[in-house]
């Protein structure tokens, strides 16, 4: 349960960026950063892990974030579906409409049982199966992203409150060095496809990271590209994609068009897909020409 009643306008430092879209993500944030509370008692008392059905790991964190976070959006946002990972674990997969959230309590969970902190809390907005607005929460890291509009990043505490943040600082990608690429892989997930892509692409160093955190490192113009060719849901994507988008990075299918949300016939998993920092690297540096971004 909340501990303190929410507010969802957007920080007075951002007054100057005030719009709906923004606004959104100022109130994903808030509730992402009261999910990191919960989280994080968890993750100081040691967490006892049970597998799920697909057998990946799932702990008491995950479901007690979770609800915080479908208490917080129905008040929040009441009347757009939510989509949640371990709501649909047990089946409960709601009706969507072009509208829609999608919510991960804790995504890296491997990370999270690791205790390395690279493990997030993901709230995002979909609209027309395009990830519109999102907030990505690192408790164990005391960092926030959000984004609508815009994208921003801040230092913040879990339960910490964002209007006390002296200014959230507005994020930007850069164009990939000439020098190489600096490329995000993920910790816990390698796969031959990734180092077939990779090996197409001059590379001058090569960083790992748990969860949506290498969504942000692209936002944050510390890297350039992110390939994932194994398998996620939608729900880890689409937080981390908006913050990505917004900072003016984009992320592309396998086949070069948009990743998409809402699948349902894929039972919401996402294929393939390469992040990039901007599209006009992702139009120069992609290996295969017909799999461009058109
Ligand atoms: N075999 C598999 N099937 C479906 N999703 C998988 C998977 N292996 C990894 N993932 C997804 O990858 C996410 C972790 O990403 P990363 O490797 O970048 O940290 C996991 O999120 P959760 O930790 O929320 O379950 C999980 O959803
Ligand atoms: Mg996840």
């Amino acid at each position: 349960m909340a501990q303190t009643q929410l507010t969802y306008e957007l920080p007075a430092s951002l007054e100057s960026w005030r719009s709906d879209y923004n606004a959104l993500a100022a109130g994903f944030a808030r509730i992402a950063v009261a999910a990191g509370v919960v989280v994080m008692r968890v993750y100081a008392s040691g967490a006892k892990m049970r597998l799920k059905a697909d057998s990946s790991p799932v702990c008491e964190a995950d479901e007690l974030a979770e609800a915080l976070i479908l208490e917080e959006l129905r008040r929040f946002v009441p009347g757009i579906p939510i989509l949640a990972e371990e709501a649909a674990a047990r089946g409960d997969k709601p009706t969507l409409d072009g509208r829609f959230l999608l919510v991960d309590p804790v995504d890296g969970t491997k990370e999270f049982l690791g205790r390395n902190g690279e493990f997030t809390v993901n709230i995002a907005l979909v609209e027309n199966g395009v990830a519109r607005v999102g907030a990505v929460y690192a408790p164990a890291l005391n960092k926030l992203w959000f984004a609508g509009d815009n994208a921003f990043a801040c230092a913040i505490e879990p339960g910490g409150d964002l209007d006390l943040v002296p200014a959230p600082t507005e994020l930007r990608t850069r164009a990939a060095p000439a020098g190489g690429l600096v490329v995000m892989a993920s910790r816990s997930h390698a796969d031959p496809q990734t180092e077939e892509f990779l090996a197409t692409l001059q590379i001058a160093e090569r960083r790992t990271a748990g969860s949506s955190l290498k969504f942000c490192a692209l936002a944050e113009g510390q890297a350039d590209v992110y390939p994932r060719f194994g398998p996620t849901m939608e729900w880890d994507t689409a937080a981390g994609d908006a913050v990505l988008r917004s900072a003016g990075g984009v992320v592309l299918s396998v086949e070069g068009g948009d990743l998409g949300y809402g699948k349902r016939a894929a039972d919401f998993r996402n294929g393939g897909f390469v992040a990039w920092g901007r599209r006009s690297d992702a139009e120069r540096l992609s290996p295969h020409p017909d799999r461009r971004p058109s």
